[in-house]
């Protein structure tokens, strides 16, 4: 059987990456998406095992050095990894998997999977990056502010990806998303 397909998606913060892997996930039930493990505290709502495996920093680095993760970074004072057993296991039955993560680990999956599909997600512009944080109403002032001032680094970087996407008007976005995925 062909392995599957990896699809990674990146971008700022805010800017709409998960909103866009949840309508991908509506339109293509079939797609696997990667469940992350963070140290990050749970947000009110969140679901162990659903929106991330929590972990506290010694449990996440006790895996890190067994090479548990796929790829890992340090982002805004908490450790983010993809968990790797379960990729690839998805990957050898042939699935498209979707990882939704930040640069550094984004950077990562490049070098480990050269054929990784890497999709970067920009905003229409920085204003509406912040507006759309902010709007979310989910992270501390504090939070925000660290969260901005790392965009500023990844916005910078998108021209790394060979695919970038404004994500403007969601429709539009989710089609561009799915030519990607679907054009191999
Ligand atoms: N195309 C869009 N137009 C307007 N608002 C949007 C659009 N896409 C997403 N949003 C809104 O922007 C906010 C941030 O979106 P989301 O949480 O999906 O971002 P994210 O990139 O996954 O962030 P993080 O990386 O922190 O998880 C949400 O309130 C969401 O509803
Ligand atoms: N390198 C990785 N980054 C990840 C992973 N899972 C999520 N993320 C990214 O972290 C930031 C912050 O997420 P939040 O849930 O605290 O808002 C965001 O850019 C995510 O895409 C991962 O496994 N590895």
């Amino acid at each position: 059987m062909q392995p599957g397909q990896l699809i990674v998606i990146t971008g700022p913060s805010g800017v709409g990456k998960g909103t866009l892997v949840r309508h991908l996930l509506t339109r293509f039930p079939n797609l696997y998406l990667s469940v992350s493990a963070t140290t990050r505290p749970p947000r009110p709502g969140e679901i162990e095992g659903e929106d991330y495996y929590f972990l506290d920093r010694p449990s996440f680095e006790e895996k890190m050095a067994a090479g548990e993760f796929l790829e890992s970074a340090e982002y805004a004072g908490n450790y983010y990894g993809t968990p790797q057993s379960a990729i690839a296991a998805q990957l050898a039955t042939g699935q498209t998997v979707i990882l939704e993560i930040e640069l550094e680990g984004a950077r990562q999956v490049c070098q480990s999977f050269p054929e990784a599909r890497r999709i970067f997600i920009l905003p229409p512009s920085f204003e509406e990056l912040e507006r759309r944080l902010r709007g979310r109403g989910k992270d501390a002032e504090t939070a925000i502010a660290r969260r901005l001032e790392r965009a500023q680094e990844e916005l910078a970087a998108s021209e790394e990806f060979p695919d970038q996407i404004v994500n403007d008007d969601l429709e539009t976005a989710l089609d561009a998303i799915e030519k990607i995925i679907f054009s191999r």
